[in-house]
């Protein structure tokens, strides 16, 4: 008997990481049709690790429903409005921000760069082309007390507790959007290799009935890797960071900053990173075991926390976490579709996970497979989507490595030369007779725009050789524009942590 008009009703996530809770915050927060079950294990623990979000963040939430300050106060969270990034160009003294808001003139196609290159000695291309990047160097907000929830002067996402993250989504998906929770480890994936899913065997619950699986279960990937065998991916060629190790480190003060961008400091063998979170910071540092191992990076993350004045005890335990970087082949098969670290990732820069988790439950949302005539068709421009998705991912990350002078280690001798993909090849050729410019690449939904890619390439001293031909009156007053927004900010903006606080007392404004 056909299957192909049976309706679609029923979704199972398999996982409660951020990946499982967010997707099933995003299905059950968009269609009451239907029924959404998560099932997560009481043994297993989330990875626990994923703290800087993107601005998209704020879209999501209120997709979900949450208030702002509600999240802000259970998941310890604080303001971000972009990276730094320290010692990436050279190993001493040289750093660069890529702020979330556009470079000024970007949006309206006005090229900004070719006359900036006539000043460059004189300002960098962040601070000539965003106000965001003279409230990072301050650790200002984004915004005011007074401004509605979800709503700021810049553009912003979130640094947050990972796992206060998933208990608040969890809390909100079962009790204000019918989640349907059941704690109990999957032991079995029911169904033929080349067909649907039935349904999966669990410890005490038996078995699970559903149309359609997510696996969220992190690197595991128990339904599209262990039971479709789709294959894994591995980019360690290209991006070669393979491990982290990571703690947590109290604030000096209480009344402190709260940098409102992430630090990324880059390392012998790899980069370290700093999160402020509104008690505490969480840092990092990913390296490529084939330079370095555990203990030479746990020493090197020890120097960079006592550098910054912050102590931590020396019997305190450093998390060590191992990570293949690369993707599956697909991540749709059948009725299954993986999200998350199940689907992929390459490593914690640029911060671009959660992301592809908002991305692909979204997509899943706006297509979803009404039955499974339609399944097929989704699957199939799902998988050609986030394929071209991660490849461009794995293009931005690598040219923060291929655009480094740095050349003081192998690891940093290989990453800058080694496996530069093609893709990227032909844009540094392009981009080196005219700046990059909307249309470079090809999708209107691009995970990072040519924006991004101006705030990295100018920022770590790329050499376009456009002929700047002075400055006209437009874009002079472009130039002034981003200083008196920058002042005005700088004059009634509260930092970051006047802002948290005041959060915690007032809550945010609501319309
Ligand atoms: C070092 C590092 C730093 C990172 N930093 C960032 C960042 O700054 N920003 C960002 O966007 N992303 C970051 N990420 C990625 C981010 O952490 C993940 O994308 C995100 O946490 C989602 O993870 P997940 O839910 O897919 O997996 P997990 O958190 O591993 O969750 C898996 C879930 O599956 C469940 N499970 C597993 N097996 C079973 C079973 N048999 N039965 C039932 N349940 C099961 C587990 O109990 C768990 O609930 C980072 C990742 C790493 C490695």
């Amino acid at each position: 008997m056909s299957h192909n008009n049976k309706q679609t009703k029923r979704i199972l996530i398999v996982g409660g990481g951020s990946a499982g809770w967010l997707t099933a915050g995003l299905l059950a927060s968009q269609c009451r049709g239907w029924q959404v079950t998560l099932v997560e294990s009481k043994n297993i623990a989330t990875i626990g690790v994923g703290e800087g979000t993107w601005p998209t963040m704020r879209t999501t939430l209120q997709k979900i429903g949450i208030d702002e300050d509600v999240f802000m106060h259970q998941c310890e969270a604080s303001f971000k409005q972009g990276s730094e990034f320290i010692n990436w160009t050279r190993s001493e003294g040289h750093s660069y921000y890529h702020p979330f808001s556009l470079p000024v003139g970007y949006s309206e196609q006005i090229d900004i760069v070719t006359p900036w290159l006539g000043i460059k000695d004189r300002v960098d291309f962040a601070h000539a082309t965003s106000a965001q990047s003279y409230w990072c160097d301050r650790a200002l907000a984004p915004k005011t007390a007074s401004d509605p929830q979800y709503q700021g002067r810049a553009n912003y996402g979130y640094h947050l507790n990972a796992d206060k993250f998933a208990q608040l989504l969890k809390q909100h998906c079962t009790t204000k959007l019918g989640v349907t929770l059941i704690l109990d480890d999957v032991t079995k994936v029911n169904g033929e290799v080349d067909a649907h899913i039935n349904s999966v065997s669990t410890q005490e619950h038996g078995e699970l009935l559903a149309d359609l699986f997510i696996d969220c279960t992190g690197s595991r990937a128990l339904l599209l890797g262990e039971h479709y065998k789709v294959q894994w991916q591995s980019k360690k060629h290209i991006l070669k960071n393979d491990r982290a190790v990571a703690l947590q480190v109290s604030h000096n003060t209480p009344s402190c900053d709260v940098a409102s961008c992430t630090k990324s400091t880059a390392q012998s063998y790899g980069w370290i990173w700093d999160i402020a979170l509104q008690s505490r910071r969480g840092i990092g540092y990913t390296f490529a075991s084939e330079y370095c191992d555990f203990v030479q990076a746990s020493t090197q993350l020890r120097d960079y926390i006592r550098s910054q004045g912050l102590s931590v005890a020396q019997d305190a335990q450093v998390k060590e976490i191992k990570f293949n970087p690369g993707h599956r082949e697909k991540f749709w098969h059948k009725n299954c579709v993986a999200i998350g670290m199940s689907a992929g990732f390459i490593e914690p820069l640029e911060a671009s996970a959660l992301v592809m988790i908002e991305l692909s439950a979204q997509y899943l949302c706006d297509n979803f497979p009404q039955s499974e005539h339609m399944m097929d068709v989704v699957a199939t421009r799902f998988n050609a989507k986030f394929n071209y998705h991660w490849s461009r991912i794995i293009d931005f990350l690598k040219l923060h490595y291929v655009l480094s002078e740095r050349d003081d280690t192998a690891y940093w001798q290989s990453m800058k030369r080694d496996d530069i993909p093609e893709s990227l090849e032909s844009l540094l050729t392009l981009w080196r007779y005219r700046p990059p410019k909307h249309g470079d690449l090809d999708h209107i939904d691009e995970v990072f725009s040519p924006a991004s890619y101006q705030y990295v390439l100018y920022g770590m001293g790329f050499t376009t050789q456009a002929d700047s031909f002075g400055i006209s009156e437009q874009i002079n007053s472009l130039f002034k524009h981003v200083t008196q927004i920058a002042q005005q900010g700088i004059d009634t903006q509260p930092s970051n942590r006047i802002l948290l606080d005041n959060i915690a007392k007032y809550g945010i404004a609501k319309i």
